[in-house]
């Protein structure tokens, strides 16, 4: 396993760029997500580290090795694409052996190292079945094998799940999750699923326009977005704007267009946020975060939308300047109908203030 360092990398499509002034570290052995919305330059950096793209400008390092310009079968990656780009009349195994063979192994070592791993992506009892014999879910693990076999430096994988249904993806994922912790892969996820990237990276690159927003762990991507895209982006958030009406070295209190009045908590903001008394913010609050009853931030509102979806319930609630998506985790309590006043509060902690 490699680290990867992109240093101040542009690709450029004519007059366009598809990402521009890229620094980037990847650990050796990390699970790495690149995370945006279509056309945000996901595909071009990973096509630049597999060396199907050459960058306009900067360097690309595997360890100390500058790869910027070396061919795709001199870089020792594996990879894997949404669609699997399998043989479909050649059986597990002639398909798993592809690779090695092109790298000219003795048929001993190719059936060694083909059954090995095999038996790591669970298809131990398959070797002579033909990939049109197999589910989606199947044969996407042939295309892990086939990328595995070769023991990649580093593992690409660019929507690999997208052509499976809902309950064959979280399957999916959650055996590339333990093949890949299991081999210790350097492994860099293209996806626009925020889900699956929250759930199997260690780190995440969001990413906009050709540029990095923010790179972190799932939690702090999560609980301490930059700004209102990434609030946005992942997962589902209420964003609210008001001004900072009063401030200390602990609170925040913001007032919102109706005259409503948050307080939260000073550090629970955006590290590129201001904070001067009269300052416009956004306060970012997630659904879940939102409880019934009285308590902190305590509001009384108008249930415009309801539905129970079996984990939780929830409403929309409308406060005249201002409404708020409510998730309520099923505590089998009684569900509210749609019009009747619902009382909720938000913890001081629970509010997340971002700038503009
Ligand atoms: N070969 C190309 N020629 C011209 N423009 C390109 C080319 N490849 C990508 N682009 C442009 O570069 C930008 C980034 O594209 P890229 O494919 O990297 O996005 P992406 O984040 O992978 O999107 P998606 O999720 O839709 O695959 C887009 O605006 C795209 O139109």
């Amino acid at each position: 396993m490699r680290s990867v360092n992109i240093e101040n990398v542009s690709k450029q499509f004519g007059q366009m760029y598809g990402v521009k002034d890229l620094n980037l570290e990847i650990k050796a052995g990390e699970f790495f997500t690149f995370l945006g919305p279509s056309g945000c330059g996901k595909t071009t950096t990973l096509r630049m580290i597999a060396g199907f793209y050459y960058p306009s400008k900067g360097k690309i390092f595997f360890d100390e090795r500058d790869v910027s310009r070396l061919q795709p079968n001199k870089r020792n990656i594996g990879m894997v694409f949404q669609n699997y780009a399998l043989f479909p009349h050649m059986t597990v195994d002639e398909n798993i052996a592809f690779g090695l063979q092109v790298r000219k192994f003795s048929k001993a070592e190719i059936q060694y190292k083909v059954d090995r791993i095999r038996g790591q992506v669970h298809l131990a009892a398959y070797g002579n079945r033909k990939i049109n014999e197999l589910s989606g879910g199947q044969q996407q693990r042939v295309a892990l094998a086939r990328a595995l076999v070769i023991e990649p430096d580093i593992l690409l994988l660019d929507e690999p799940l997208s052509n499976l249904d809902a309950k064959l993806r979280e399957e999916t994922r959650i055996e590339i999750k333990r093949i890949q912790s299991e081999l210790g892969v350097t492994t860099i996820y293209v996806t626009h699923d925020q889900m699956e990237a929250m759930a199997m990276s260690d780190r995440i690159m969001v990413m906009e326009n050709g540029h990095i927003k923010q790179i972190g762990t799932p939690q702090e991507i999560y609980n301490r977005p930059v700004d209102r895209f990434v609030a946005n982006f992942i997962g589902e958030t209420n964003l609210i704007e008001g001004t900072i009406q009063e401030i200390n070295d602990e609170d925040i209190k913001v007032k919102t267009a109706n005259g409503h009045i948050f307080t939260g908590r000073k550090q629970q903001s955006s590290p590129t946020l201001t904070h001067m008394i009269g300052d416009k913010v956004f306060i970012s609050i997630r659904p879940e975060s939102i409880h019934l009853g009285v308590g902190d931030n305590t509001l009384t509102g108008k249930i415009t939308f309801v539905e129970f979806t079996g984990i939780s319930v929830n409403y929309i609630v409308d406060f005249t300047a201002f409404s708020l998506k409510v998730m309520i985790i099923n505590s089998y309590d009684h569900i509210k109908k749609l019009g009747e006043d619902i009382t909720i509060n938000i913890a001081h902690d629970s509010l997340y203030f971002l700038g503009e």
